[in-house]
């Protein structure tokens, strides 16, 4: 009698599944748990045996002094960082791997997460830069047909604390009424809450330069393209264009999404020169997201003063806040920003509202920008600027996430609003 056995690796669990390939019945089937939760509400559980996939417990301790108790799973130790939340429903290990979230801790408003395991195809990035990942339930097995691990085992491999069985919308209330706050996610039973509420209130993420940690050293040629499914804008002429990306913490779906716009593109550190960028006559210049503090980072605002003007530009996000900032205009710091695949823009050209993927704590105030410079885009949730044009200097600018991953398409739009930005440039030449 023929019988297969397939196995899925799930954490150190092991689930086994034998099966008869003649009768297609299955034979035996067995479940090994050691590293994945159920999720058991921490209270609840005292008292109870201990359950054996628990990997140990954790506290995050915020500033205003609350301590949370957790379990871990990941990597362990103590790490200190900034905590936000984040609304999308899906997109957990593309949201790991977005460079803008370097300093921060993801706290997942979604209460499952871990469910579609991990996969090749959603990186956005080579690495994992964020502080720590806070959910509430970690899904006990992976399900998906890309999955080729499991979320637990992709954070220890990469050295990032992740914790569970913590209540997330109890957090998530608490920073939209005190604002963003800093926190010490700790396994290590030796420190005192004392060490480590006083860690968490000598930390600051404001004023420091977090894109020199994230961009990449060397310039390099990009060319993977989406696949046929984001084919959105028909009209795009497939004509060829020269972009060279600042890497101030690149996506890599905004490389992608250049390169099935047929853009021929090549990456470059966070500190290449103005002159070395013009020098490559290019016929567009992204400015990428990036983490942290724009105003921490003068020299790629001058970088991006030298340029502007000189080629059509695309700011996104970080890119944004920088043109924002080389405009003469200032950036401030929100209570506890936009996180999130469901942020509602209005495009005010076209009257049109888009839903929108975004991931930012400051933003431009426009009030601060010199005449000419329009308000293209406006977050509908709190009035605050979203997109910039300033026709005059051939530049445009979103404080959010038109390449989505994770989120929604429609401010795809915007890709091919770059290629017309640099046709037009090209025609008048
Ligand atoms: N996604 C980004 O580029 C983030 C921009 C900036 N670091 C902010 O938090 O506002």
């Amino acid at each position: 009698m023929a019988a297969k056995s397939m196995k899925c690796a799930l954490g150190s669990q092991l689930l086994t599944t034998r099966f008869d390939s003649q009768s297609s019945k299955v034979r035996a089937f067995s479940v090994r748990c050691s590293s994945v939760p159920f999720s058991t509400d921490g209270a609840a559980a005292v008292g109870l045996v201990e359950r054996p996939w628990k990997v140990a417990d954790a506290r995050l301790v915020l500033e205003d002094g609350s301590i949370w108790r957790a379990k871990s799973f990941g990597a362990s130790g103590t790490q200190v960082g900034e905590v936000v939340f984040n609304t999308s429903l899906t997109g957990y290990q593309e949201i790991l791997t977005d460079p803008s979230y370097a300093g921060q801790f993801v706290l997942m408003t979604n209460p499952h997460i871990g469910n579609t395991g991990v996969n090749f195809d959603d990186e956005e990035s080579k690495q994992c830069f964020l502080a720590g990942l806070v959910i509430r339930s970690l899904s006990i097995s992976t399900s998906n047909w890309r999955c080729t691990g499991t979320l637990g085992d992709y954070l220890a491999e990469r050295n990032i604390m992740g914790i569970y069985d913590v209540d997330t919308r109890a957090i998530t209330r608490r920073l939209r009424q005190d604002g963003s706050l800093i926190g010490v996610l700790s396994t290590e039973e030796k420190k005192t809450d004392k060490e480590l509420l006083e860690m968490s209130r000598t930390w600051d993420i404001v004023g420091v330069d977090l894109i020199s940690g994230v961009s990449c050293k060397v310039p390099y040629v990009w060319v993977d393209k989406t696949d046929s499914e984001w084919q959105f804008n028909s009209e795009t002429k497939g004509e060829t264009f020269h972009v060279i990306a600042y890497d101030f913490g690149i996506k890599h779906n905004i490389l992608r999404r250049l390169a099935s716009y047929g853009c021929k593109i090549t990456v470059v550190p966070s500190t290449w020169t103005a002159s070395e960028t013009l020098k490559m006559k290019p016929d567009g210049v992204i400015f990428s997201n990036g983490p942290g503090d724009p105003s921490a980072v003068p020299y790629a605002v001058e970088t991006v003063k030298e340029i502007i003007g000189k080629v059509p530009v695309f700011g996104i996000c970080m890119g944004h806040q920088l043109l924002g900032q080389a405009l003469g205009g200032s950036t401030y710091k929100m209570k506890f920003g936009h996180h999130g695949g469901n942020h509602p823009v209005r495009n005010l050209r076209s009257g049109r509202v888009e839903i929108s993927a975004q991931n930012h704590n400051y933003a431009v105030d426009p009030a601060s920008l010199p005449k000419g410079v329009q308000v293209t885009h406006v977050n509908l949730n709190d009035g605050s600027c979203a997109g910039l044009a300033f026709p005059e200097r051939k530049l445009m600018s979103l404080q959010y996430h038109p390449e989505a991953s994770p989120g929604p398409h429609d401010s795809d739009l915007a890709f091919g609003e770059f290629m017309q930005l640099m046709t037009q440039e090209k025609e008048k030449a």
